[in-house]
């Protein structure tokens, strides 16, 4: 795939310099002139004739870090001692550890955290098996579990690559939801090797957060455990995303005057995502979907040897439209992305319908970035976090967790899911809804507990809950 715009970069150059032979000055310029920005500069060490600075500089895509480098390199008395990147910084060692809520700082403690004491805690588990919640981490934790076959838009990288997606979601599930969890990648890529893994290890969680796991093995899994388990399980990429789409649909159908009784809407990438988008959507009311993978559109009128795409053309594209994505977008209302990055262009924008909605949500590189569509779109949403829109899955999942581990919840439902988006929707509110911004930011504190609180009353009407909160009795 394209990796040139997984986006801007930052670096910290330390940088060395002789203070009779050089100003600082003629350091900033070569640098702003070969297209950097600094963003923060860190006196490390000055004597007589040297100081050593940490120089954060950042630029785009388009430009090319070595050449900030050898530009400082050419200066008279300056030296580039190292160049790191910060991303890569900020994964050394991983991003997570874990923390004790209590000190052991003697033997007393130690007594009763661990051997002899702790006996008696295992036994009251033994003899009631729901005190596990109550008396483990299972209260409050989540398993993100990955075998690294869909891993973002990169495809099948495998369980190690995948790792530090895994450990950011977790990140993600503390510090928006405070909700504890492992990132765990299986070195398997086969069903039953899946399904067998996750209950062995199910005892320790309150939940299973399914990630990354391509399509059509990822249905079976999620099934499968479902029926099995009685905690819940969620494959994020599909109902994540639908949840989080549902909700900028609402919001970008206002924006743009349109209803969802009357929409044209080509859904591209009949995966994980695509096929669970596509499902909320019909749920929602609306008529005319047309699926298009890499074959074309998905039609009735073929058969296929995936029995979610049979599924799927026998529930969508109402007119049995084929051909690719080029001819099927024309007169189209909305695209929805969920394919591979930069595989819709300009020109089939301008053939969609007046004021066409596009949520290119491939990550990490979109189906079209905003600024190559911005002027002629009604409304345009990416997966990314660096753009306005930003459709991702990461504003659902905390909040549906959290919801779901509050009230003990044995399964995520759909009502809970439709409870999700709603919460989601309705943290913008009429005065402050644009074309910019249809979706509220993730670090928008009223997400998760909207969506919270709306789930947990899903769940408790539903009959889902084990556990009424007692704000809720
Ligand atoms: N923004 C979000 O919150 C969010 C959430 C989930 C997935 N995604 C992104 O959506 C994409 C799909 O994820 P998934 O989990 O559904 O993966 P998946 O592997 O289950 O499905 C991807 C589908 O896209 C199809 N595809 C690939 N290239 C295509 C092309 N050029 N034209 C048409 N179809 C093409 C594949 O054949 C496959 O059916 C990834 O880029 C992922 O990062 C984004
Ligand atoms: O991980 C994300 O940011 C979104 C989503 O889960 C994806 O697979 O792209
Ligand atoms: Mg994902």
């Amino acid at each position: 795939m394209n990796t040139s715009k997984l986006g801007g970069k930052s670096v910290i150059a330390r940088i060395e310099m002789n203070t009779e032979e050089a100003s600082f000055g003629q350091v900033t310029a070569a640098i702003f002139e070969a297209g950097g920005d600094i963003v923060a500069i860190d006196v490390i060490q000055t004597s007589s004739h040297t100081t050593i600075r940490d120089v954060t500089i950042t630029v785009i895509d388009t430009v090319d870090i070595d050449i900030i480098a050898e530009r400082i390199r050419t200066l008279p008395g300056v030296r580039l001692q190292h160049l790191s990147d910060r991303t890569f910084l900020l994964h050394l060692g991983g991003k997570i550890e874990t923390k004790l809520k209590a000190p052991i700082q003697n033997r007393d403690d130690l007594s009763r955290v661990y051997t002899p004491d702790v006996a008696r805690v295992c036994m009251a588990i033994h003899e009631e098996p729901r005190k596990a919640f109550t008396l483990t981490v299972k209260r409050n934790t989540v398993a993100v579990i990955s075998d690294g076959s869909a891993v973002l838009g990169l495809g099948n990288i495998g369980p190690y690559a995948a790792m530090p997606v895994m450990e950011g979601k977790s990140m993600l599930f503390k510090q928006l939801a405070d909700v504890d969890s492992f990132p765990i990648c299986l070195d398997t890529q086969d069903t039953e090797g899946i399904i067998a893994a996750i209950k062995a290890i199910a005892p320790a969680f309150g939940g299973i957060n399914l990630e990354d796991i391509s399509s059509p093995r990822c249905f079976e899994i999620e099934q499968r455990l479902r029926e099995e388990l009685d905690i819940p399980v969620f494959h994020d990429d599909q109902h994540g995303t639908a949840v989080v789409l549902y909700a900028a649909l609402i919001n970008a159908l206002k924006v743009v005057g349109k209803s969802v009784e009357d929409l044209k809407v080509v859904v591209c990438g009949i995966g994980a995502a695509g096929i669970a988008c596509s499902k909320i959507l019909l749920s929602a009311g609306v008529k005319n979907i047309i699926g298009v993978d890499r074959i074309g559109a998905l039609t009735a009128d073929q058969t296929y040897d995936n029995p979610m795409w049979q599924w799927y053309a026998n529930h969508t594209n109402p007119d049995r439209l084929s051909g690719t994505l080029q001819e099927v977008i024309q007169g189209a209302d909305v695209f929805i992305g969920l394919s591979a990055g930069g595989i819709l262009k300009r020109e089939h924008v301008q053939t969609m319908a007046e004021r066409p909605i596009v949520f290119a949500m491939a990550n990490p590189v979109p189906e079209i970035l905003p600024e190559e569509a911005e002027d002629i779109v009604g409304v345009i949403a990416t997966g990314r976090s660096d753009y306005p829109n930003q459709i991702n899955n990461v504003l659902c999942f905390p909040g549906i967790f959290r919801g779901a581990l509050d009230c003990r919840a044995s399964a995520i439902n759909e009502e809970m899911k439709l409870a999700a988006a709603e919460a989601i929707a309705s943290a913008v509110s009429d005065k402050e809804r644009s074309r910019h911004y249809i979706i509220p930011s993730v670090f928008n504190q009223q997400v998760v507990s909207g969506i919270r609180d709306l789930v947990i009353r899903a769940a408790i009407r539903t009959g889902v809950a084990r556990r009424i909160p007692r704000e809720y009795r």
